[in-house]
């Protein structure tokens, strides 16, 4: 990485590898968002990125949370304007039709889990360890730890790991649905690049309605949730990709989806 490059995006073979390399534990620091920003914006609408992984440098921390360093300032200032464009950051993460892994190399802690809540799937280092320690600080998770903690593992579990602030292990993670597999130690990167460059050959519209609508339908019906789903597979019907699963299928031969 060039010097006082905190946050790298590589691209190769459709996937999109976003590293935080901001030493000792790969703290959420100014420089950290400024650049983060800048590389989501390059993200955003670039066709050739059809999966996305965040990662962090090193086999210490995927990201150890927000700059506690920055808080006295933030406390002259508020909260608000660090929070609202991590959260505007995150918010895009989870909002972005391409699936967002986040391969957690080591701690994920505070803001650091929040921002492997905003991903879609979660891949960790069997040493890794995720937690919302802002307890312990006499703080509360601010960038959406609250919300995503307690839909994607339960209301019970999320008060358990919100009250106490422990953290926990990627087996326990696991077992509670905070993570989707665990794999052996150092081999977290090569890992997530399989699953991406697996969904990034995938049908891209079908993967980005997929995403949208387990979104959405969390927060409604089930009436208005299979609607709306009906909605979009209208839609998918109107796809050439649609067309080219099915050709393929029928000529026993491997689909090539164009995302359209
Ligand atoms: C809205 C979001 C809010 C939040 O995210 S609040 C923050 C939540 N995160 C935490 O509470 C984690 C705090 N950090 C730790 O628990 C430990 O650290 C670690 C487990 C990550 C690592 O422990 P060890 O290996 O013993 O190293 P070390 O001496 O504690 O830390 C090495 C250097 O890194 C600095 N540091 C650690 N975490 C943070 C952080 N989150 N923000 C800013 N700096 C941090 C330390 O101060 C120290 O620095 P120096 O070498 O200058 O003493």
């Amino acid at each position: 990485m060039a010097e006082n490059t905190v946050v790298e995006l590589t691209i190769s073979e459709g996937v999109g590898v976003i590293t935080i390399n901001n030493p000792p534990v790969n703290a959420l620091t100014l420089e950290v968002r400024s650049q983060l920003k800048r590389i989501l914006q390059e993200v955003e609408g670039n066709k050739e990125i059809r999966a996305l992984i965040i990662t962090g440098y090193g086999s210490k921390c995927f990201v150890a949370g927000a700059d506690i360093k920055d808080f006295p300032k933030q406390m002259e200032t508020g909260p608000r304007e660090n929070a609202t464009i991590y959260k505007e950051m995150f918010t895009f993460l989870e909002e972005t039709p391409q699936p967002v892994i986040a391969a957690l190399n080591g701690l994920a802690l505070g803001g650091g889990c929040e921002l492997a809540l905003a991903c879609d799937l979660r891949i960790a280092d069997e040493k890794a360890k995720l937690g919302l320690p802002e307890v312990t600080l006499g703080l509360i998770p601010g960038l959406g730890g609250t919300q995503r903690l307690a839909k994607l593992v339960g209301p019970a579990k999320a008060k358990e790991l919100l009250f106490t602030g422990k953290v926990i292990s990627a087996r326990e993670a696991l077992d509670i649905g905070l993570i989707n597999q665990i794999v052996p130690q150092g081999t977290v990167l090569e890992e997530a690049l399989k699953l991406a460059k697996q969904l990034a050959k995938g049908a891209g519209v079908a993967i980005s309605y997929a995403k949208y609508l387990v979104n959405k339908g969390i927060e409604l019906s089930l009436e208005d949730g299979m609607e709306i789903e009906m909605q979009y597979v209208e839609k998918i019907f109107l796809t050439q990709d649609l067309q080219e699963g099915l050709e393929a299928f029928i000529n026993k031969r491997p689909a090539v989806f164009r995302n359209c």
